[in-house]
């Protein structure tokens, strides 16, 4: 059966079986199967508790992968059914190849986790990292502070105010992470917290702005300018907060054909401050290497939405840090004196130094209370299928459902489509591309898989052929004004990424493909210049992360899958500002809602213990 393996877990048997010829075959195995697990999503194998649920959108259909191990013995969400019962050979048979933590071996268990060593050295060396950093700041001047949240946060109204207690950590903590939903001032907050650490320092402070995404790191850096405006404190205060936001890649210095930054633990970022947007979007090997690269004595700030999908490579670690605790006696304290006091919060014991760390905005201020996607998204999030299908069923306040499998949803889908996109090409028409890109970014449909029926490659396929039909060009024809189209590899020459997204314009006569350079500006490529890329009107959840849209459309698949679930949904309706529509059936999103995946890593234990 191992001919369905990934060629890169057969390729990394087979280096071992060379390696150790002694080998047998169920070590060789265990090796590809925990190969598959991190293409999977997952940190390590879990040999006790279960192989967890794939993440990785690619098929509606049954998984070759998936058939294979169900005849291993795991279930359709991926779970062993029952313990493995002997998951090690016996004896010396795997030595050279799996040892136990701190031997240099190929693999790594610790306790019932198998890891490929690197990864294990990734999540033992962020977990010590995290725990060491979680640690009160002694040099605080608490009376200020209070003057200063007062003054930041003088239109908070809502009690306990929790915008306040999160700005108080921030400042108090040397790592700090806010959690909260769309429109909850997650951006409202960071500002005042980085008005607040420059006001602590008397100015001076170095301080970095990122986020794991070039659409991510723009989005930020337009909230952040426009937090700016009207924050109103001192001006000088103000101006030192910088505006400019990186990718992370582009922050540590990212070295083409290498997994290695420039910045690292010998070459630390000259940086006070680090505040990282959609940290949820972050794996295992980058959070791992981003500390690494941060000076023992910068504040870092993680902000980001616990409740989303996981990040697309290996690990849930924004998850894994909010896991939470219960905040400490002292902390509770401090945060009375600071002004902002809140209520014991969290369940058991203060576990973790990481407790004082976590803090979670509830409240959205962006959704009004009669808003139908804030409503939705609460109830996406809870679970609660029954609920949420009645208010998708009355269709009130900006949501809508089109009930139905998708043969027989699919032409009106694509109409529903091409009417979405027509103010985009209005505007393509008028052959101004920063306007076409931002007419582009109000409407988009979103599909759980990548394949199939419903996916977005078959969406984009019949999409492209009616748009062609209407402009009577030969279905041959690849670039015509206004193809949209995201970019699926890096290109560090061109300086274009792993999902940027570009729309194609006349220009001097030639078709050229427009992307934003991050900057507020446009630059055009000629279309054969581009790297690997795919149209784009309608895309993965999972590569809809960091961005958000004015109407998001979410086509279900028919069939049950591993991927959809609660995250995906949750995910989906919350790009949505003003409209989120639901295609499909009850069944599709009732099962998406009830499934809760879980990714094996043995990163919450370590921070929370368990
Ligand atoms: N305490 C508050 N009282 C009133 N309005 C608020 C408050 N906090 C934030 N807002 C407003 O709510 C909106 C969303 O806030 P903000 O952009 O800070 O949220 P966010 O969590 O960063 O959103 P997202 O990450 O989804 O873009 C903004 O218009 C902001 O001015």
């Amino acid at each position: 059966m191992t001919e369905t393996y990934s060629p890169l877990a057969e390729q990394f048997a087979a280096c071992l079986g060379r390696l150790h010829p002694q080998a047998p075959e169920s070590v060789l195995d265990l090796a590809r199967r925990v190969c598959l697990a991190v293409e999977e999503g997952h940190v390590c194998l879990d040999l006790a508790g279960g192989f967890g649920a794939t993440d990785e959108p690619t098929t509606s259909g049954p998984l070759s992968l998936r058939e294979r191990d169900r005849v291993r013995g795991l279930n359709d969400h991926g779970f062993l059914t029952s313990p493995h019962p002997n998951p090690l050979p016996e004896g010396e048979g795997a030595g050279g190849i799996i040892g136990a933590p701190g031997e240099h071996t190929p693999l790594v268990l610790d306790g019932a986790r198998l890891y490929l060593a690197r990864y294990w050295h990734y999540e033992t060396r962020l977990a010590q990292q995290l725990l060491q950093r979680a640690a009160f700041c002694d040099d605080v001047d608490l009376p200020k502070l209070r003057r200063d949240l007062d003054r930041l946060f003088t239109h908070n109204t809502q009690q306990p105010d929790w915008q306040r207690a999160a700005a108080a950590a921030a400042v108090l903590r040397r790592f700090c992470v806010i959690s909260g939903g769309p429109g909850t001032g997650k951006t409202t907050t960071v500002i005042r917290i980085l008005a607040a650490l420059q006001s602590q320092a008397g100015g001076g402070l170095r301080i970095g702005l990122a986020a794991p995404t070039g659409k991510a790191a723009a989005r930020m850096q337009d909230a952040i300018r426009g937090a700016k405006l009207s924050l109103g404190f001192d001006a000088d205060t103000v101006a030192a907060i910088p505006e400019n936001a990186l990718t992370l890649h582009r922050l540590l210095g990212s070295r083409p054909d290498s997994v290695y930054f420039r910045h690292n633990a010998e070459r630390p970022l000259p940086l006070d401050v680090l505040v990282v947007d959609e940290a949820s979007m972050i794996d295992l090997a980058l959070m791992a290497k981003l500390l690494d690269a941060l000076p023992p004595g910068c504040r870092l700030i993680l902000l980001g939405d616990k409740d989303q999908l996981a990040s697309v490579e290996a690990g849930s670690v924004f998850g894994d840090i909010c896991a939470g605790g219960r905040y400490s006696d002292g902390f509770l304290a401090l945060l009375r004196e600071a002004g902002a006091p809140v209520a014991a919060a969290g369940e058991g014991p203060a576990s973790s130094p990481l407790s004082d760390s976590i803090l979670l905005l509830r409240h959205s201020h962006r959704f009004a209370a009669d808003s139908g996607i804030g409503a939705l998204a609460r109830l996406f999030n809870d679970g609660q299928a029954e609920p949420a299908l009645a208010l998708l069923a009355r269709g009130e306040n900006g949501i809508a459902w089109q009930q139905g499998r998708f043969a027989q949803l699919k032409d009106d889908l694509l109409r529903r489509m091409e009417e979405g996109y027509a103010g985009y090409f209005d505007a393509v028409r008028q052959g101004d591309a920063a306007a076409a890109l931002a007419a582009f970014n109000r409407f988009r449909a979103l599909t759980a898989h990548r394949e199939g029926d419903g996916g977005a490659e078959n969406l984009n396929r019949l999409l492209e052929e009616r748009l062609k039909q209407r402009r009577n060009l030969n279905y041959r024809t690849v670039w015509y004004p206004g193809r949209a189209v995201m970019i699926s590899r890096n290109d560090y020459n061109l300086r274009l990424f792993n999902g940027d997204i570009g729309i194609a314009l006349e220009d001097g006569g030639q078709l050229r493909v427009f992307f934003e350079d991050g900057e507020g500006r446009v630059r055009g490529l000629a279309p054969g210049r581009l790297p690997e890329h795919q149209p784009v009107y309608a895309m993965t959840v999972h590569k809809s992360q960091g961005s958000e849209f004015d109407e998001v459309l979410l086509a279900l698949p028919d069939q049950a899958s591993p991927v959809l679930n609660r995250p995906l949904a949750y995910t989906a309706v919350t790009r949505a500002k003003q409209r989120a529509e639901i295609w499909g059936t009850a069944e599709a999103l009732t099962r998406a809602l009830a499934a809760l995946p879980a990714r094996a890593s043995g990163l919450r234990e370590r921070l929370w213990g368990g």
